[in-house]
């Protein structure tokens, strides 16, 4: 069957062409995914290292979540059910924010990898605006980039998905299909594959990943913004089989939110929009 989806190729950031190419990729498939980018692999590698470390220790039982504030650790028993489905997902995660809670020995360069994203991030953001004909920018109540500035709404979380257990329940996956609720996310390949994003055809279709790629996908935040232009797409996370189900996974996704105050649509400011679709995803957790 031929997929309706172009396929997904990494856009080389320092090419002549990559605003046009890279914004083209997220427009036709609500993803992109850059190689040659400035954020430091090494820094991501040790992350991934020292975050496996701290979800295989007990200091993890230190930092449950503030269930107001919603930073900090979230158990597996806790962890997120994916919007229509009935089975949580199999991960544990840390939600980090700069005012929030944070193992010591972690902070430092966490914050500086939080700091040193958002500002690409910024970047990208122009790019997206200077690429949006003006019919749709027309929309836009401030420049893209600026929806974000002085937020502390932008969320950095730091996954970690099990090896696959005997008698894992069979509806379960590691994430199940779902968007994401803001603006965009910026994720560096996870050290496992296993992301995949679904066509327009409902077919899935495996993200590149190898290591020092930086996958950015649309939001619903942007498609409610842009007035459905940038398509917020599906997509989940797989489990592993056979051999490497014994194996762990850490991913990175760094979702940006505007202030609260930013006017998305006639409908929705984004703090309105978070709180709906938060408030969603709660009541179905307590299913
Ligand atoms: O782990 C990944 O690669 C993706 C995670 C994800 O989609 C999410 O947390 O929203
Ligand atoms: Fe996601």
């Amino acid at each position: 069957m031929v997929s309706l989806m172009v396929e997904l190729v990494a856009v080389d950031y320092t090419a002549a062409d990559a605003e046009e190419q890279f914004v083209k990729s997220l427009r036709d498939t609500g993803f992109g995914v850059l190689r040659n980018h400035p954020i430091s692999k090494d820094t991501v590698s040790n992350i991934y290292k020292h975050w496996a470390e701290f979800f295989n220790s007990d200091e993890k039982d230190q930092f449950l979540f503030d269930p107001e504030k919603y930073d900090g650790f979230f158990p597996r028993a806790m962890a997120e059910t994916a919007k229509g489905h009935s089975v949580r997902d199999i991960k544990e995660y840390f939600h980090y924010y700069p005012w929030g809670r944070c193992p010591e020995s972690l902070k430092a360069e966490i914050e500086a990898y939080y700091a040193e994203t958002i500002k690409f991030a910024a970047t990208l953001l122009g790019w997206v605006e200077n690429q949006t004909p003006a019919e749709v920018s027309c929309l836009f109540r401030e420049p893209l980039s600026n929806m974000i500035n002085g937020s502390t709404q932008t969320l950095l979380r730091v996954l970690h998905y099990p090896p696959i257990e005997e008698g894992v329940d069979p509806g379960a996956i590691r994430a199940g299909a779902h968007e994401d609720i803001n603006l965009l996310t910026l994720l560096p390949s996870a050290n496992e594959p296993g992301l995949q994003v679904k066509a327009q055809d409902g077919s899935w279709l495996d993200v590149p990943c190898d290591f020092g790629n930086l996958i950015i996908n649309i939001g619903d935040m942007l498609q409610e913004a842009s007035g459905g232009y940038f398509p917020s797409t599906t997509h989940r996370v797989i489990n592993p089989e056979g051999h490497d189900s014994s194996r762990a996974r850490i991913s990175l996704p760094l979702f940006l939110h505007p202030r609260p105050d930013v006017v998305l649509s006639d409908r929705h400011t984004a703090g309105s929009y978070l709180q709906e679709r938060l408030s969603e995803l709660r009541s179905s957790d307590k299913k």
